[in-house]
């Protein structure tokens, strides 16, 4: 720091020595003058060792902001709040309204990047404007400089500047508002997301939760693997379970993680496979669209398409299913979404406009979805959300009584081995009764939840087993009565 303090003093004599040359230069011949000027040129930046990059607020266009000075100034604020003197402090409009700090003009702080030390300072240039403006803040011009020794010129401008303006945007995206889109036919409409579920209140077994937030996380971190490998950024992810296990839940909290825009799609209101890639064209980089009950969304469990095609086709067979799937992407374009269009989505057709996204569909009938709709590289990874375990429970207990354990739990743990109840029923009873936050009311009344549900799978069973019964019964009867005609 004290080096490089020097040699920016030493800068500014000479800069000073400039200036005076620069008025009395008039004085000396031409051909001396030049020569004067090359050589303290060449002086200057012989014995200032340092590189200065600068970085303006506004280029080009004159209301246009720059991408590198916005991106530069987030990555400077977590700095800036530890290090500079003098601060600002402007509201993000994301979801918490946070606060966010960035230094005030002619501050300086220090950054360091594989042992290189580098200083970044914030400054303003102020031009007197001749012509009358509403807008006088547009005559500051503001901008940082970075200053570094020249020795490390490649090592920066390669890398650093790189990842300077990766974490940069990445900040941005953190504290961004993020978005709930929703299609009315062929359009999105948007409303501000704030769901506040998240995976540390959401209730399953630890382990596949911790499972699957590393995939989320490596995902999100894995842009040039993608990029490498030749693949979209992209990854599906099915959840499945009956209703109530969370799977809803569980994408907003996806949402959360990786702080993603939601694109909530609903099929049946999209007219055709051109209308949904349109659709699909417009979502945004670092988002995640859901089909919620892709089962019931539309008919895709593949036997519809194909008997729609034998009414078509006459009815063959034998056919490959493939060969149909390509014709029915050529049928009249007034058809309904298919299952091809879909598919082709889903294999990267319309991802050539890049950027991260997760295509999440969610279903309570795993089994009536096409084999082709699910299988691994369209949807990669299966995730079953079931009904509640005693370890998602105790998860729901400390989320909703504050309590890690409790006398009734023995009797609640036995009960979870015998009878099956969603997370959402649970949460339902651990909800505040009549008197808010009484620990004993909320697991007593779970405990009767689960006594009932016991007695009426009980109930159901026997009822279950009678009909079985009687079932053989006839069946028995009328062979009998068949075995006597034929005697
Ligand atoms: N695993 C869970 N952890 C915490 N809360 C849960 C969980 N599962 C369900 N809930 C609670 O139950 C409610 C309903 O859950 P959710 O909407 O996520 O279910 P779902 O699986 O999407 O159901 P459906 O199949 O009917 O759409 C949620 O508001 C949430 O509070
Ligand atoms: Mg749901």
């Amino acid at each position: 720091m004290a080096a490089k303090d020097f040699f920016t003093h030493l800068g500014s004599i000479i800069a000073s020595l400039m200036f005076i040359w620069a008025m009395f230069q008039q004085y000396f011949p031409y051909e001396l003058r030049s020569h004067i000027e090359k050589y303290s040129k060449r002086l200057v930046t012989l014995i200032y060792p340092y590189i200065q990059i600068t970085f303006h607020e506004f280029t080009g266009e004159r209301f246009m902001r720059s991408e590198a000075y916005s991106a530069i100034e987030n990555y400077l604020s977590s700095k800036s709040s530890t290090q500079a003197k003098r601060l600002k402090a402007d509201i993000v409009r994301n979801s918490n309204q946070s606060l966010v700090l960035s230094m005030d003009d002619h501050e300086e702080v220090s950054d360091e990047f594989e042992g290189i030390k580098l200083w970044w300072s914030s400054g303003k240039n102020i031009t007197k404007s001749q012509v009358f403006s509403f807008y006088p803040a547009t005559d500051e011009k503001r901008y940082y400089k970075l200053t570094f020794h020249k020795g490390y010129r490649e090592k920066v401008l390669d890398s650093y500047l790189a990842s300077v303006l990766k974490e940069g945007k990445a900040i941005k995206v953190r504290n961004r508002m993020r978005k709930l889109y929703t299609n009315n036919g062929s359009m999105w409409s948007h409303v501000v997301f704030e769901h506040p579920a998240t995976f540390q209140t959401l209730a399953m077994e630890p382990e596949k939760k911790q499972e699957i937030i590393d995939d989320l996380i490596t995902f999100s971190k894995a842009e040039d693997f993608y990029a490498r490998i030749g693949r979209a950024w992209k990854r599906g992810y099915l959840l499945y379970g009956p209703p109530g296990t969370g799977k809803s839940t569980m994408i907003a909290a996806m949402a959360n993680l990786l702080g993603y825009d939601l694109y909530d799609l609903e099929l049946t209101a999209v007219k055709d496979n051109t209308e949904l890639r349109k659709l699909l064209i417009e979502t945004s980089s670092k988002s995640i669209i859901v089909i919620e009950d892709i089962d019931c969304s539309l008919d895709l469990t593949g036997q519809r398409t194909n008997k729609k095609k034998e009414r078509v086709e006459g009815g063959d067979e034998n056919k490959d299913p493939r060969q149909k799937l390509v014709k029915e992407e050529r049928e009249p374009k007034n058809s309904q979404v298919t299952l091809s269009g879909l598919l082709n989505f889903i294999d990267g057709l319309w991802s050539a406009c890049g950027g991260e996204r997760l295509i999440v569909f969610t279903t309570n009938h795993i089994e009536k979805l096409d084999p082709a709709l699910i299988r691994k590289g369209r949807m990669d990874k299966h995730i079953e959300l079931s009904y509640c375990s005693f370890v998602a429970f105790k998860a729901l207990a400390k989320n909703y009584l504050h309590i890690d354990s409790h006398e009734l739990f023995e009797r609640i743990g036995e009960l979870f081995g015998e009878v099956n109840m969603t997370p959402a029923d649970v949460a339902e009873h651990l909800m505040p009764k009549t008197v808010p936050g009484d620990v004993v009311v909320s697991l007593r009344s779970l405990i009767q939840g689960l006594e009932l549900a016991k007695e009426e799978a009980k109930l159901k069973a026997e009822k279950e087993e009678e009909e079985e019964e009687e079932e053989a019964e006839v069946k028995s009867e009328t062979k009998m009565q068949e075995n006597g005609d034929v005697k």
